[in-house]
C-alpha cells in the first residue's frame, strides 16, 4: 500500500469496516485520523484500533493526503461545506456516499479545482475481501489515482469505471449487495433449523456452503450457472430445491430488487443535489 495520512469523516459502519481492512493490511494506525460527531462512536472505535480521533472534523482533515468522507448521503452537503475553509488544494476527497454526484459534492466544497473520487465500496472490506468502484473527476492526477486505488485494494477488489452513472448500478449491486447475500444465509439457517438440524449445526453449515460456493465461483473459472448444474442431479433433491425458487420468481425478484436499490441512488441524488431528472 502507497504510504499516506488519511482521514475519515464519519466513524460508522462503512468507515469502521475500510479502517479494519486497512490496519490489517499494514497501514500504521496512526496515519489514520477519524472524526465523528458522537464521542461514544469514537470510543467505541478506539477501543479496537488505535487511530487517531476527533470530534472536530476541521482537525481531522489537517496534514491529511486523502480525506474519505463516511456520512449518510442527508448529512454530506453540511459536513463538505464546513470543510470549505479548512480544505488544501493538494487534498483528494474521496466519497462513499450513496447516490451523490461529484458535481455536487464540487459545488458544496465551494472549490471547483478539487480532486474527488467517488467510490462505492462494501462492508466486507473488514475481512480484506470487499469490492470496491471507482470513478474519478478530471482533477484527479497520476499519483491521486494510484493512491485511492491503493487504499481501496488494500480492502479487497478495486476496479475503476469509465462513468460516473455507472455508479448507481455498482451500488445496487455490491455496495448493498453483502446484505442480499446475508439474507439468503438467514433464511436458509431458519429453513434448516425447521428441518430440525441443532442451530449452530445449520449455522455453520449455512456458512460454509456460502463461503464453498463463492470461492469455487471464483477460482474454478467456471460460470455460476455451469457450477449449478453440476450439483443438481437429474431427479434428485436440488433439481427439486431449484424449481420451488424459480417457481417462487427467484430472477425475477432479484431483478426488480437491484432495480429498486439503483433508482433509489438515484434518488438520493436528485433529492439532495441538483435533479438530472
Ligand atoms: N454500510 C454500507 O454497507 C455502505 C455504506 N456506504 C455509504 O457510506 C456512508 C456511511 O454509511 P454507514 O457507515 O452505513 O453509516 P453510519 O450511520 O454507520 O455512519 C455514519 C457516521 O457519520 C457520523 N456523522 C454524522 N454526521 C456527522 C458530522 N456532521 N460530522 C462527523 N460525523 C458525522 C455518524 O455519527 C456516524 O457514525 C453512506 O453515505 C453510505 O451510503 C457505501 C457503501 C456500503
Ligand atoms: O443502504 C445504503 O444506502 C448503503 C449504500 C450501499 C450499502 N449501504
Amino acid at each position: 500500500m502507497i504510504p499516506c495520512k488519511l482521514a475519515f469523516i464519519g466513524g460508522g459502519n462503512m468507515a469502521r469496516s475500510l479502517i479494519g481492512g486497512l490496519i490489517a493490511n499494514g497501514m500504521p494506525a496512526e496515519d489514520i485520523h477519524v472524526a465523528d460527531k458522537h464521542a461514544a462512536t469514537l470510543e467505541s472505535l478506539n477501543r479496537q484500533y488505535p487511530v487517531q480521533t476527533f470530534t472536530s472534523n476541521q482537525h481531522a482533515i489537517e496534514g491529511a493526503d486523502v480525506i474519505i468522507i463516511a456520512v449518510k448521503p442527508q448529512q454530506l452537503q453540511e459536513v463538505v461545506k464546513a470543510l470549505h475553509s479548512s480544505w488544501q488544494e493538494k487534498q483528494l476527497l474521496i466519497s462513499i456516499a450513496a447516490g451523490i454526484r461529484i458535481e455536487d459534492i464540487s459545488r458544496w466544497l465551494n472549490k471547483p479545482q478539487t480532486a474527488i473520487v467517488r467510490a462505492m465500496p462494501n462492508t466486507p472490506a473488514l475481512v480484506e475481501a470487499g469490492a470496491t468502484a471507482l470513478f474519478a473527476n478530471e482533477y484527479v492526477n497520476h499519483q491521486q489515482h494510484e493512491l485511492a486505488e491503493s487504499i481501496l485494494r488494500a480492502c479487497g477488489l478495486a476496479i475503476w469505471l469509465n462513468e460516473e452513472k455507472h455508479m448507481d448500478a455498482v451500488t445496487a449491486v455490491s455496495g448493498s449487495g453483502p446484505a442480499y447475500f446475508f439474507l439468503v444465509m438467514e433464511a436458509m439457517e431458519n429453513a434448516a433449523i425447521e428441518l430440525g438440524l441443532p442451530p449452530e449445526t445449520a449455522r455453520l453449515l449455512c456458512l460454509e456452503t456460502a463461503f464453498g460456493a463463492a470461492k469455487m465461483a471464483l477460482e474454478s473459472g467456471e460460470s455460476a450457472s455451469t457450477l449449478r448444474k453440476q450439483v443438481t442431479s437429474p431427479g434428485g433433491t436440488t433439481e427439486r430445491a431449484i424449481h420451488e425458487l424459480e417457481d417462487g420468481g427467484l430472477h425475477g425478484l432479484f431483478e426488480n430488487a437491484l432495480v429498486a436499490a439503483a433508482l433509489r441512488a438515484r434518488e438520493l441524488a436528485n433529492e439532495l443535489g441538483q435533479d438530472h431528472a
